[in-house]
């Protein structure tokens, strides 16, 4: 894998470095540059998911958003299901003929289009594949500085990569959206430390789909600059996953130091290296100790061996889902009025065998609380939540197909975040472990 050394910021327009350091206080919410376009004539269900690439595409767009398919009316004529407006609209980017440069094949050959001589050459299988344009080289985004776990998650996942470093996750995924980076990789959970709930909510937001998934062992170690004591530190910096999956070996090892809270653990080490800051110490890998020229205090700090962070690999488009290896996938759903709805949701895969792997529950952005009156009581307040379920199956079996299609029965808003292959390598706890 090979990495590039300017992170990208947030302003991706011009693709600045970033300062020295990056602890310029909050990630202030960057306005997209691509709008999200939803159509009322993506929806495929509940009759069964198509196994063709379009099909699938438009069976991964909201499959149920009554106040999205009221807003926009069905417009037939300017693609309908299986047509390129539509693929590219269910993907949340407009990308229509027109705003692709795309020229159509008459006027090509027409006007400016090869000599007759030239004729042109017609696509291959290559053309075809999702591999990227631009190169041999796909080009993975993620957040950090060169060192961080989220790199070693992209080199994982695309071993031959060029893993591009971004400031913020809303960076990663722009650079995504604006056809910088192919894929971005996102850090979801950890077995220490659970979700990594900023992440699920970036998931939401934007419309980018998850192709894959890497679980990685993450090994800390405790670093500072060369020829600084342990009794000397007086404040330890790092990501929050990384404090709290350290906390208990960071007390016994008896350090009377304050925690501190940064984007990256590399971008930790990085900063104590640029600043000179003896008396601050970073938990970060051993990889960043050696590229930002730091010691190792303490090898292995994390409070349990078995510690591993769950990443997805996102891209613009899904993959097409498949049953010929064990497949997992993922989904968003609201609430809809009613008793018992989120039981019956979960019963709609239980009725079919189908195990779920995890559960979580984001409090609603638009509409995080419901009151409810009662004349004779009061008035009480509910809070409304979004579940994100990943369940094992692929959308290409019928099963998971007419499961989903009972849950939309249930709920208000639902979409498939993506059905992707699961991670089976075979667990390797982190070096020295
Ligand atoms: O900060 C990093 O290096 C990351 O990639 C995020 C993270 C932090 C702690 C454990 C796993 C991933």
């Amino acid at each position: 894998m090979q990495t590039i050394s300017p992170p990208y910021t947030n302003n991706l327009n011009s693709l600045v470095r970033t300062s020295p350091h990056k602890f310029t206080g909050a990630c202030s919410p960057v306005r997209l540059a691509v709008h999200c376009v939803f159509r009322s004539d993506s929806v495929q269900f509940p009759n069964g998911i198509g196994y063709n690439r379009a099909d699938w595409q438009s069976s991964c767009a909201i499959l149920s958003s009554k106040v999205v398919s009221l807003e926009q009316p069905t417009d037939k004529s300017s693609g309908g299901a299986g047509g390129a407006d539509h693929v590219a609209s269910v993907n949340g980017h407009k990308t229509s003929v027109e705003n692709l440069n795309l020229i159509p094949i008459d006027a090509a050959t027409s006007h400016s289009g090869p000599p007759a001589s030239q004729p042109q050459k017609p696509l291959s299988i290559t053309d075809l594949s999702p591999a990227p344009m631009h190169g041999s080289k796909l080009r993975v985004a993620y957040q950090g500085v060169p060192g961080a776990y989220s790199e070693a998650a992209a080199g994982k996942a695309y071993p031959n990569c060029e893993a591009i470093p971004c400031d913020q996750f809303e960076v990663a995924f722009q650079a995504v959206e604006l056809w910088i980076a192919d894929r971005a990789v996102l850090p979801v959970e950890n077995s220490l430390g659970g979700s990594i709930h900023r992440n699920y909510d970036l998931l939401l937001r934007h419309r980018l789909h998850i192709v894959g998934e890497v679980q990685l062992p993450v090994h800390h170690c405790l670093l500072a600059l060369p020829g600084v004591r342990k009794e000397y530190i007086t404040r330890v910096i790092s990501h929050p996953q990384a404090l709290a999956q350290c906390e208990h070996t960071l007390t016994k090892l008896g350090l009377q130091a304050a925690r501190e809270a940064v984007d990256d653990t590399a971008g930790a080490a990085e900063y104590i290296a640029t600043n000179n800051l003896r008396d601050t110490a970073a938990i970060a890998s051993a990889r960043a100790a050696e590229l930002y020229g730091m010691q190792i205090l303490a090898d292995g700090i994390h409070d349990d061996s078995s510690n591993v962070t769950r990443f997805v690999m996102l891209a613009r488009e899904p993959i097409i889902p498949r049953t010929d290896r064990p497949f997992k996938t993922s989904i968003v759903f609201a609430h809809d009025k009613g008793t018992s709805v989120l039981f019956k949701v979960l019963s709609a895969f239980a009725f079919r065998n189908i195990s779920l792997t995890k559960i979580e529950s984001r409090p609603h952005r638009n509409r995080p609380i419901r009151l409810v009156d009662d004349a004779n009581v009061g008035t009480a307040k509910h809070f409304e939540y979004m579940f994100y379920v990943d369940f094992e199956a692929s959308m290409a079996e019928v099963r998971a197909q007419n499961a989903l299609a009972e849950v939309q029965e249930f709920t208000s808003f639902l979409r498939v975040l993506g059905s992707y292959p699961m991670d089976m390598t075979p667990w390797c706890p982190s070096r020295d472990d």
